[in-house]
């Protein structure tokens, strides 16, 4: 499982920047050995002295990838890919080289051996340089693979997409086309993608350099679709964390899925090896995608200006919590377990029937539960002169026909704060499970030992 290293929940900031990495002796070695990609092979990294982790960094390897139960950093660049070859082997080294330079930057080292200011003179660095002298930020990647890699995209008329890797038949069963859910108004500009990178990290500039050079890396092969920024991370994703709030100013993600539920993690995120049995019965292979997890991304646009002239009262009621504390309306504190059962004055449920809350709760999903992980936005403004600004959605689930597209039917025909919103993105993408543990393997210069056969992130579904 992907652990972070004890500094970064607190202090990521208290990392060595990029910079002063490159100048130790031995520094990249010795930070990918500590990282856990030497010792398999007997590299320089095997053999390189061995240094205390980075403060501020995850592991890029483990059983999942980073960024999932990872506590929720502060900032969000997410960016959607088109795959622009129809190339399998070009596709192939893309990723492999994405899974690189993603080990690389993870643990706060620039994107390639040389760094932005060495190298030949005549050539352009091999890092863009604007985090040369800023810490790892407990920066985190995640790569997931949208429904159009598998089966392309169909045409105006129905017509069926193109198979251009020949992934057809590794089309896992839960990467569906999501139904039209009332109150959608999605801007095709900002939906989908062949592929995904999601870059938390504490620091927006270090999550921006990560995707730039990434996209830099995908040139010829990939181009990117569409991206969004995202500030205020509106869910905790361990107990330790604080609660935030989202744009509507009240508390979220106090009911959250959170790393330390193991057997909620189970039941809920990751996708199980049943699932690849189902499959296997429409005869699709997906044990590629066994451990991982399914990335649902909405953007939600927040009509600000009209709840800001709503009553505190509505607004509690639409909620179903206190804005203050964040306790359900049927009382206690934060923590404190929703009564959907407690009545008030005339026998009226203190937790409106049409709140969000009660909607959104297990009690009237199937038991079901989500990871969110979601950000706030605010990308300037419209002609009217309101905000464009609302929650960039980010759940994680193992199943988006179980764990999502019921759940968000149920809100958007019922739930009472729809009338302040508008789902202008959308996107669905399955996240492959994470690089094993100890088998990346750098070399003295940070790059792959052996580049045929060193593991890539998604390698089993090309297997
Ligand atoms: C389809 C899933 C969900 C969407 C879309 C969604 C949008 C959305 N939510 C808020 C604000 C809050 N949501 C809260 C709880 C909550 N929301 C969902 C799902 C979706 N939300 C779930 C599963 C839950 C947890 C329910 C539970 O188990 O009790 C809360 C309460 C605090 C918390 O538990 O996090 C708030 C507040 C907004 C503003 C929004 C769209 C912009
Ligand atoms: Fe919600």
């Amino acid at each position: 499982m992907t652990t972070p290293d004890d500094a970064t929940h607190q202090a990521p900031e208290t990392g060595l920047s990029r910079r002063a990495l490159l100048g130790l002796g031995g520094g990249i070695a010795a930070v990918a050995a500590a990282a856990g990609f030497g010792a398999a092979r007997g590299t320089a990294a095997a053999a390189a002295p061995s240094a205390a982790p980075q403060p501020g960094t995850f592991a890029f390897t483990g059983a999942h990838q980073a960024g999932v139960v990872t506590p929720a950093q502060d900032r969000l660049y997410l960016a959607a890919f088109d795959v622009t070859t129809d190339s399998r082997e070009e596709l192939v080294a893309l990723l492999r080289r994405w899974t690189t330079i993603a080990a690389r930057l993870t643990q706060g080292l620039p994107a390639g051996p040389l760094g932005p200011a060495s190298g030949p003179y005549d050539a352009p660095p091999d890092d863009t340089g604007e985090a040369a002298d800023l810490p790892p930020a407990g920066l985190t990647l995640t790569f997931g693979f949208g429904r159009s890699l598998f089966v392309g995209t169909p045409g105006p008329d129905g017509t069926p997409g193109t198979d251009r890797f020949g992934l057809a038949d590794r089309l896992p069963g839960g990467l569906v086309v999501l139904p039209h859910f009332s109150a959608d108004d999605l801007d095709p500009a900002r939906s989908d993608g062949d592929l995904v990178v999601q870059a938390c990290a504490d620091d927006p500039q270090v999550a921006v350099h990560a995707i730039r050079n990434l996209s830099r890396a995908a040139f010829g092969a990939a181009t990117i679709r569409w991206t969004q920024l995202g500030y205020g991370r509106t869910s905790s994703t361990t107990t330790a964390q604080r609660t935030p709030r989202n744009l509507f100013g009240f508390k979220d993600g106090t009911a959250n899925v959170k790393a330390e539920e193991e057997d909620a993690l189970a039941a809920h995120v990751w996708v199980p090896a049943d699932a690849a049995d189902a499959d296997a019965a429409d005869g699709v292979d997906s044990a590629w995608l066994t451990g991982g997890t399914y990335l649902v991304a909405r953007r939600i646009r927040m009509t600000i200006e009209t709840w800001d002239r709503t009553s505190l009262r509505e607004q509690e009621t639409l909620v179903g919590r206190t804005k203050g504390e964040g306790a359900p309306l049927s009382g206690g504190t934060e923590h404190s377990e929703p009564d959907f059962t407690a009545t008030g004055r005339g026998g009226a449920p203190l937790i409106a029937a049409n709140s969000h809350v009660r909607l959104a709760h297990p009690d009237q999903n199937d038991g079901v539960r989500m990871l969110r992980r979601g950000y706030n936005f605010t990308d300037g403004n419209d002609a009217l002169g309101r905000l464009d600004a609302g929650l960039f959605f980010l759940a994680f689930v193992r199943d988006p026909r179980t764990h999502f597209i019921p759940m968000q039917s149920r809100l958007s025909a019922q739930d009472g704060l729809m009338e302040y919103l508008e789902h202008t993105g959308s996107g669905l993408f399955a996240v492959p499970r994470g690089v094993p543990d100890g088998a990346l393997v750098l070399g003295a210069d940070g790059t792959p030992a052996t580049t045929d056969d060193s593991p890539f992130v998604g390698q089993d579904l090309f297997a």
